[in-house]
């Protein structure tokens, strides 16, 4: 597969070394400095775009590879206010898109376990739920994305929860997120009940970023010949 990385920070470099591993060529490496080179790649060139950049970088990126049919595979967090309008544009544009919050399988299955878990918890309003996440002090979004896919598998079953606020004071209409930026750690997300009595937790912590490459390079082999938006649970059939 002919890959090209749109961002060669942590990630784009952790993806560059497993998809050559597995015998999968990189066509290009796009960084902030020469982000204008990617208008000279074409369909022809390219199998699959493969985008972790910044929140401010994702929405242009996404919406040239449409331009240009490349089928493209995102990890960049903080843009999804703007997916209303990726939508339009993925529709119009008949172009391929594939979206996690995080790639990693674990933090995929501990998202199914967190809407079954929150399922059955709401019947118990004793126990209060919080989520709390902790990154690296490089992160630029807040809350993380994974923590926000989190939140949304909660408040599913939540109707009583308006929505989330992040680190701010306890108020049971809203679910709250605690954010925590600290050293190089690479990613942990926590969902916690609590009650006078006790407390239980989900608790996921990644190691290092080759869980979250491993995925996206899944992805990536996935989507050339998909026409739509798709996600983890479309590659997993969780
Ligand atoms: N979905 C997932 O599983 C994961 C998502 N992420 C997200 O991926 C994003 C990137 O993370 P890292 O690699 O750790 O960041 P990083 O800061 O190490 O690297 C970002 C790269 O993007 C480049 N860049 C910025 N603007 C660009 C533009 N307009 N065009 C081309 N390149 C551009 C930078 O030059 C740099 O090479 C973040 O939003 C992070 O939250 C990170 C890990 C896993
Ligand atoms: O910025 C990161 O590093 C990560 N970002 C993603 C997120 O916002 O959830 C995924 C992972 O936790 C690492």
């Amino acid at each position: 597969m002919r890959i090209l990385l749109i961002g060669y920070g942590k990630m784009g470099k952790t993806i560059e070394r497993l998809a050559k591993a597995k015998g999968h060529e990189i066509v290009g490496t796009l960084t902030i400095e020469d982000a204008d080179r990617l208008q000279e790649f074409t369909a022809e060139q390219v199998d699959v775009a493969i985008e972790f950049t910044s929140p401010a970088a994702a929405v242009p990126n996404i919406l040239t590879c449409f331009e240009k049919g490349i089928p493209v595979v995102v990890g960049t967090t903080g843009w999804l206010e703007q997916l209303p309008l990726v939508t339009e544009q993925c529709a119009a544009a008949q172009g391929s898109l594939f979206f996690a919050s995080n790639f990693s399988i674990g933090v995929n299955l501990f998202f199914h376990f967190n809407e079954y878990v929150a399922k059955k918890m709401q019947r118990y309003p004793e126990y209060a739920v919080q989520v709390k996440e902790i990154h690296h002090i490089h992160k630029l979004d807040k809350p993380s994305g994974t923590a926000l896919t989190i939140a949304d598998g909660i408040m599913a079953h939540y109707p009583q929860k308006q929505g989330w606020v992040n680190n701010a004071t306890h108020n049971p209409e809203m679910l709250g997120i605690e954010s925590e930026r600290e050293g190089e750690v690479v990613g942990t997300h926590i969902v916690q009940y609590t009650s006078e009595n006790d407390t239980f937790e989900l608790h996921h912590i990644a190691h290092s970023r080759e869980g979250f490459a491993a995925g996206a390079i899944l992805a990536a082999e996935w989507l050339p010949g998909r026409q739509g938006i798709f996600g983890m649970p479309d590659l997993l059939e969780l």
